[in-house]
């Protein structure tokens, strides 16, 4: 059996007892410092200096002891470090990336593949995928301030009701389909729309002046769609125009800058970036707060009232296990002592699937507008009452494995919206710089696999279609694609990640199957709650930035109302 923290390298790292060593402490202020060095256009991806009127006004020091400690900055725990800091608790908000949300990959809306395998991306592996010829699937996600809502494609898709219904099912409680409903409302407008009340995300509708909107659009039609409007809130029944959580002019508008620059004029709100959290610091059934890694320091940082994961789906499970709070026999085996059994954690991991046809253009194509993604079709193979199983989108740019020369190629994406197949994060080991072993198990269940055919058969349709004929110069690779068995292969071959990973720490009604409630409580774990895509029980069938934000924004609300009767009652 092996032992707790085993590796050599972390046995090495100091840990204050008491928090921070004086030159530790001074780094932990450099940091804040950093943070807000780049002054300048607030809310376009620059912090602003406002953020450090405390420190140079002579103000206290930054503490070691918060009411909220907030684990990652990402898309969840940005939204959340603006809502809590508005009530006048104290916050810190911890990153393990960097604040650097002023570079271009990050800011411009055109360059945000360039974040792909660099070092605002975790770049973590899946294990081999058994229906997809062994290949290994790179499962991006967001290491900089602001996560993966920093790094994605700002694509917005406010999702369809259908969903939130299940949701609802599964969980109970606030989780209620209306409640989720008024959570997006305060959390994204359109742009333009009046912009009094809490921060919120502003989405903008870029795409309808390139010429291959509306010929997907009526290519759409040729297959038996209708035109819908597609944040509207109701079922997804047809094909419509997508928006962008972005500037006109090409910014990104993500958590990082609609959430958290707005918050940092206050100072009761600190962030502190470069961070790792190594694991919760937990007595008896209550957590107390973090540990952290700070220039190979581990300290410690205590959380008054509540600590919050919000490190994703792929590292809250990790921290929980870390902390001992997981299912019995994966902690034995790793040596880690048992704090709770929860079985679910880890379990029940699901990812979107895609595939890119990649079409040869007859006619010259414009460049990209906004993010080159012009609209979205859904089509259902399942019964009514469900949401859409296959979501195809039409994309203004050469998407794929192929390089195809942009000006003359444009591609179809063929998704399964609605994975049945879950799979599991397990702990490699008890590093915790290493990552889980990540299994989405794409396309395990025999349902996943038809309806990925069908998604093909769909995207195919779409491209052959009579409107789309006037760009159409035919599919790129040569493969036969006629029957099932040669669709399936070219699946297996060539589909890749959703990068929409969810489910690890799923909420839900009952600890034998979920790992936290409906409040997002820890089963089992007082001051703990899970705030980030990792709780959402079933993925929805479009890509899910505004639902994890809208989940967030429902957690913020129950936080914020328990803090306030909370207060009632302290003073009452
Ligand atoms: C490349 C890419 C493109 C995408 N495109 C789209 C899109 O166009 N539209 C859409 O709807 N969705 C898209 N998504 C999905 C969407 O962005 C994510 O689902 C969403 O941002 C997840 O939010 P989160 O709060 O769960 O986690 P994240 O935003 O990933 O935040 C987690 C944060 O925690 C930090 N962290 C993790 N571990 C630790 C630790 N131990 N210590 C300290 N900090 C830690 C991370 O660095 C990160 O900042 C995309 C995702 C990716 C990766």
């Amino acid at each position: 059996m092996k032992k707790h923290n085993d590796s050599p390298s972390l046995d090495a790292i100091r840990e204050g007892a008491a928090g921070f060593g004086a030159s530790g402490r001074r780094d932990f202020l450099t940091r804040l410092l950093a943070l807000g060095a780049g002054a300048g256009a607030a809310g376009m991806g620059l912090l602003p200096a406002a953020a450090l009127a405390g420190e140079r006004d002579g103000r206290p020091a930054q503490r070691l002891d918060y009411d909220y400690v907030i684990v990652g900055a990402g898309s969840s725990g940005c939204l959340l470090a603006d809502r809590l800091s508005a009530t006048g608790a104290s916050v810190l908000l911890i990153e393990a990336g960097s604040h650097r949300i002023d570079q271009p990959k990050v800011r411009e809306v055109a360059l945000w593949l360039q974040n792909i395998g660099s070092d605002t991306d975790w770049a973590r592996q899946s294990t081999a995928q058994a229906q997809l010829d062994n290949r290994q699937q790179a499962l991006a996600a967001g290491k900089v301030v602001g996560g993966s809502g920093s790094i994605n494609a700002m694509i917005w898709l406010r999702g369809d009701p259908r969903d939130l219904a299940q949701w609802q099912r599964h969980v109970g409680g606030p989780w209620t389909a209306e409640a989720l409903l008024r959570a997006y409302d305060d959390m994204a407008r359109p742009v333009g729309s009046p912009g009094s009340g809490p921060s919120r995300i502003r989405v903008g509708r870029y795409a309808d002046p390139h010429p291959l909107t509306a010929a997907y659009l009526a290519a759409s039609g040729d297959t038996g769609l209708r035109t819908i409007e597609l944040n509207a809130g109701r079922p997804l029944n047809g094909a419509g125009v997508t928006e962008v959580n972005a500037t006109a002019d090409g910014y990104r508008v993500g958590p990082a800058q609609a959430f958290l620059v707005p918050a940092l004029a206050r100072a009761n709100l600190s962030v502190l970036a470069d961070a790792l959290i190594t694991n919760l610091i937990i007595q008896g059934n209550r957590c107390r707060g973090v540990r952290a890694l700070v220039d190979n320091a581990l300290v410690q940082i205590r959380a008054n009232r509540e600590t919050i994961l919000c490190a994703g789906t792929c590292e809250s499970p990790k921290l929980l296990m870390l902390s001992g709070i997981g299912p019995l026999d994966e902690l034995r085996a790793q040596g880690i002592p048992v704090r709770q059994h929860l079985p679910a954690v880890g379990r029940n991991l699901q990812d979107h699937l895609l595939l890119s046809l990649q079409y040869r253009s007859r006619v010259f194509v414009p460049p990209q507008l906004s993010n080159g993604v012009s609209t979205m079709s859904y089509y259902s193979n399942g019964p009514a009452h469900l949401a859409p199983d296959v979501q195809v989108a039409g994309m203004q740019y050469p998407f794929g494995p192929l390089q195809t020369p942009a000006g003359g190629s444009y591609t179809l994406i063929p998704f399964l919206a609605k994975p049945r197949s879950r799979g599991r994060a397990r702990l490699a080991g008890t590093d915790p710089r290493q990552s889980m072993l990540l299994d989405p198990g794409y396309l395990a269940e025999r349902v996943d696999r038809d309806n990925m055919v069908f998604a093909l058969e769909r995207g195919l349709a779409l491209g052959a279609s009579r409107a789309l004929a006037s760009f159409n110069g035919g599919l790129y690779p040569a493969d036969p694609l006629r029957t099932y068995a040669e669709k399936l292969a070219f699946i297996a071959r060539n589909a890749g990640p959703g990068l929409h990973y969810t489910g690890t720490c799923s909420a839900g009604r009952d600890p034998a199957s979920s790992v936290v409630d409906s409040r997002f409580r820890v089963w089992g774990v007082d001051g703990l709650r899970v705030v980030d895509a990792s709780v959402i029980p079933e993925m929805p069938a479009v890509n899910i930035h505004a639902s994890v934000l809208s989940v967030a924004q429902l957690a913020a609300k129950v936080l914020v109302e328990e803090r306030r009767s909370h207060h009632h009652h302290a003073t009452a």
